[in-house]
């Protein structure tokens, strides 16, 4: 793993925090240029599907299904998401899955990485889970309008235990949204994490969390590799 971590992490610091409520945050995480050439690559390379709640189930869309359809198609897409999300369901935001498959070489190289032993043994070292077995990826790209509304991550099939969130947009402005948001059972709202350029967020799937609508003027993309650490 050389050159994945930033080499002045302090990985005790990271354990008790973590340690407190079952969420953490680290900021400058990976080595800076591993974290320069993860955004190189999702900012250049990757062809971003867009996944959706539509019509009460998932749905994924390819950049030339989405400019195939007609205007009114679209706009009914729309319609039916803005209604789902009034009442708290669905979300709206860019993907692609990264896997062992994966193309292009460094992303290969990244989920390697996350997927190897040693560092596998060092999330479960940092949150005390010690059968985690597997990491599964996602590059993620959210722009204006764009959300993800308020959910759990406990993925029973897939045998999920903890989220993770690398950030990896450069000068993240806090009002253009996007926020990581944690919720307690009744809405009450508990912690906000702006999407900083190269920090981790880490959290046990119990948590109810969000990411916060993009604004209108979102200079930027909110790129992030993300996934869930688990058992299989
Ligand atoms: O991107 C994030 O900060 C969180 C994403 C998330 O909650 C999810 O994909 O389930
Ligand atoms: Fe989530």
């Amino acid at each position: 793993m050389k050159n994945f971590w930033n080499k002045d992490l302090n990985f005790d610091e990271i354990k008790s925090n973590f340690a407190k409520d079952g969420k953490v945050r680290v900021n400058k995480v990976l080595d800076f240029e591993f974290a320069a050439l993860s955004f190189q690559a999702l900012n250049e390379r990757v062809e971003f599907d867009t996944a959706m709640f539509v019509d009460g189930k998932n749905a994924v869309m390819s950049k030339k299904e989405w400019t195939e359809l007609e205007d009114t198609q679209r706009q009914q897409i729309y319609f039916n998401l803005m209604e789902n999300a009034a009442m708290g369901n669905g979300f709206s935001y860019g993907r692609k899955y990264i896997t062992a498959e994966e193309k292009d070489p460094f992303l290969l190289n990244f989920y390697k990485i996350v997927n190897s032993k040693e560092l596998l043994d060092v999330v479960s070292n940092i949150t005390g889970i010690n059968d985690i077995n597997y990491a599964s990826m996602q590059a993620t790209k959210y722009i204006p309008g764009q959300f993800l509304t308020r959910h759990r991550d406990d993925v029973q099939s897939e045998g999920r235990k903890l989220a993770y969130v690398f950030n990896l947009s450069p000068e993240w402005h806090p009002d253009w949204g996007g926020l990581l948001q944690f919720f307690k059972e009744d809405g009450e709202t508990l912690e906000s994490w702006t999407p900083s350029f190269n920090t981790l967020s880490l959290f046990d799937v119990k948590h109810i969390h969000s990411v916060t609508y993009l604004t209108p003027f979102a200079k930027k993309p909110r790129y992030a590799l993300t996934g869930w650490f688990g058992t299989r």
